[in-house]
This record gives C-alpha cells, structure tokens and sequence, in this order.
C-alpha cells in the first residue's frame, strides 16, 4: 500500500536508483529466447519459461551452465561452446534493441530532478556496447553502469555484490541499501536486490510464473504504472496529482 510521506508500507523515501538494463529499459530478453529455442529445436526439445526464469539476469556463463544442464543436453554440448553457438545470432539481433515502455520519459525525469541513476547488469561490456548503441542519450544520462564482467563482480545475480558494487559508486556512497531503489525483470535480479537489503520494483514478463512476484516490494506491469510519490520520489510534473 502507498505511503504518502515515504515508500510503499512505510518504506523509502528513496534517494538513489539503480536500474536493471535486459528486459527492463531494454526489450533485448526476446533475443535470447528466440536464439535458445533455435539451438534447443536442434535436439528436439523446447524453450520454457520456467527455464527462462532461470536464467535471466544472470552472468552469461551461469545461465549457460543452466541451459545445458537443465535441458539435459550438456554431453553434447558445454555451456561455452553454447556462448561460442549463440554469439554470431545474438550480435546480428542486440543493435536492434528497443527501449522498453516507459524508459525514456522516466530516466529523464529521474535526471532532471537530480536523483542519481545507475544501472547494474549481467550483461558484459562486449554485449552492452551492441544493446545500447542506439540508445546512447538516455544511457549517458546514468551516473555509472556496472557490467557482469566488472572486475567486483565475481558472482551474478542473486549474489547482492553487483548491487552493492553499484551503490558504492555513486557520489558520497556509502549509500544506505535502503534508500536505494531496484528496478528489475527476473527473479535472480530481484533476489539479488532483497539480498542487498535493497528495495525491488519488479517489472515482469506476463509469461513468467506469478510466483516470482512475492520477492518483489512491488509489482507494475509497465514502467508507465510507476508512481514516483510511492517512494518519496519527485513526481512527474505532467501526471495528475
Ligand atoms: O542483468 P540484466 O541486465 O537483466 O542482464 C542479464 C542478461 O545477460 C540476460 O538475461
Ligand atoms: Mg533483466
């Protein structure tokens, strides 16, 4: 429930925000799905979502060890020989990627009212440059983006460190992990906010499991549902009070 004064049920008011990048300010999990029913299709079996929600948001050598392992497939394939398979389909695909609803108009916001913004993704850095060549304003506006391959990061998401890597890099850190505000798609991204005591808005696909909503503070099924003044948040000056 909204709190007027702070966040939802008392919480917040929040200071700093760190954003997700795959599947939540960028529509690239569609790319990984459809590459990963092509290989999977090869051995006569199919991608799902329960699979899926396994392996967003992580680190790309953990979900590959996910994917080979779960589908049973990994005595035919490693899971860097699948990296090595899936790379030349997913380089031709990410410099189409499209900012997902909502994004521009609230990173814009954010900015303008001088809240600092970063973003913390599994994604490595070879992957992030393809995915946001086109979209490079609205990324220049973060503060700081921290990559899977970051040198700090040794785990993936849900370990909290790529979070905490995160708010320990903005100006006059440390930020206090509950201040901070986690936008995120996947359940690992939202266990690895919780796990840095952390606040999560989580942003789902309609396909994943409800289940994987209970971690999460709140649910929205677009960026554009997002009430700024849940959270103590500035908001937006062309919305009705
Ligand atoms: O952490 P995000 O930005 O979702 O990236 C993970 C990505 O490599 C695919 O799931
Ligand atoms: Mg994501």
């Amino acid at each position: 429930m909204a709190n007027p004064s702070g966040g939802v049920s008392g919480k917040g008011p929040i200071t700093h925000v760190i954003f997700d990048m795959d599947g939540l300010l960028l529509d690239t999990e569609k790319f990984y799905t459809e590459v990963q029913e092509i290989i999977l299709a090869r051995y006569n079996k199919t991608f799902d979502w329960s699979l899926k929600a396994k392996m967003m948001g992580k680190k790309a050598i953990e979900a590959a060890r996910v994917f080979v392992e779960e589908t049973g497939i990994s005595d035919s394939l490693t899971a860097e020989d699948f990296l090595v398979e899936r790379e030349e389909m997913l380089q031709k695909l990410f410099p189409t990627s499209k900012l997902m609803p909502g994004v521009s108009r609230f990173i814009r916001h954010l900015h303008a009212k001088g809240i600092p913004i970063c973003v913390a993704t599994g994604s490595h850095r070879r992957h992030f440059e393809l995915k946001t060549q086109r979209h490079g304003e609205v990324f220049s506006l973060m503060h700081h983006v921290v990559l899977g391959d970051d040198p700090e990061v040794k785990q993936g998401k849900p370990s909290p460190e790529i979070f905490l890597t995160a708010a320990k890099r903005f100006v006059g850190a440390p930020v206090d992990p509950r201040k901070c505000l986690v936008f995120e798609d996947a359940p690992s991204g939202v266990l690895a906010a919780k796990n840095a005591g952390m606040f999560v808005v989580m942003v789902p696909d309609p396909r994943l499991d409800k289940s994987f909503h209970d971690a999460a503070d709140q649910v929205l099924s677009s960026l554009l549902d997002f009430s700024p003044n849940d959270w103590g948040l500035p908001p937006f000056e062309d919305a009705a009070a």
